[in-house]
């Protein structure tokens, strides 16, 4: 599976009372992959949303991805992302099997997109390019590092972090693969616009 285009990543709180009527309008944009990112720990309403999202994903063909949890992950059979601190990659391989989509935040580091790419990521995650609403505090990259992440990381590069219409060429003409927005897409007051920026997203790796 290519993995090139949008990678859209709800928020619970900017999402609340539109949740899945956004989503889907997301998908309806086209969404390369799509990941559930939830901080609390309410299991319960995790898995059910978590559940709600593979449904609409299966009916438009768009990989799931879970934030943080292995464990949620495996119990719905799709990908999942892991920050420095979620865990090491190699159980969560050996969990989820060689065909699961695992995605491994490296900051600004070369040397933490090596190490995931030896120890099985799917995709390594680069940020954060911009100010970012979500999370202001997120160490900073800068688009220099992509010519390098290209010739020494062979795997799909994500990037991340203040991403919007607005900002998003430049690092597609750096090398990115994936752009995965929070805000830029989902901060958006109806489903009509999420929809246009998705399509828009997209349109950025059209050459
Ligand atoms: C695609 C993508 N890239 C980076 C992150 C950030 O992961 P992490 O550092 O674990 O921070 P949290 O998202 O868990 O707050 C991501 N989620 N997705
Ligand atoms: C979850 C996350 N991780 C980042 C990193 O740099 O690792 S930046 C970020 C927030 C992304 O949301 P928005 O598109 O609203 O800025
Ligand atoms: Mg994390």
């Amino acid at each position: 599976m290519t993995l090139r285009g949008l990678y859209a990543i709800t928020d619970s709180q900017l999402l609340a009372g539109r949740f899945l009527s956004h989503v889907e309008a997301a998908l309806e944009g086209g969404v390369c992959l799509l990941q559930y990112r939830d901080k609390s720990d309410d299991a319960a309403r995790r898995l059910r949303e978590a559940e709600a999202l593979l449904r609409l994903c299966e009916r438009y063909g768009t990989q799931l991805l879970i934030n943080d949890d292995a464990e949620l992950a495996a119990r719905l059979g799709v990908g999942v992302h892991l920050g420095q601190t979620d865990g090491p990659l190699t159980p969560a391989r050996a969990l989820l099997g060689r065909q699961a989509i695992i995605g491994s935040t490296c900051h600004a580091s070369l040397e933490l997109a090596q190490q995931a790419a030896s120890e099985g990521a799917s995709y390594v995650a680069f940020g954060r390019f911009f100010n970012s609403v979500t999370k202001p505090g997120a160490p900073a990259a800068n688009v220099d590092l992509m010519e390098q992440a290209r010739a020494q990381v062979k795997l799909p590069i994500a990037v991340i972090g203040g991403i919007t219409l607005d900002n998003a060429a430049p690092l597609v003409a750096h090398g990115a693969d994936l752009l995965a927005v929070i805000h830029g897409l989902f901060g958006a007051d109806s489903a009509q616009e999420v929809t246009r920026r998705a399509r828009a997203f997209n349109a950025l790796f059209v050459s």
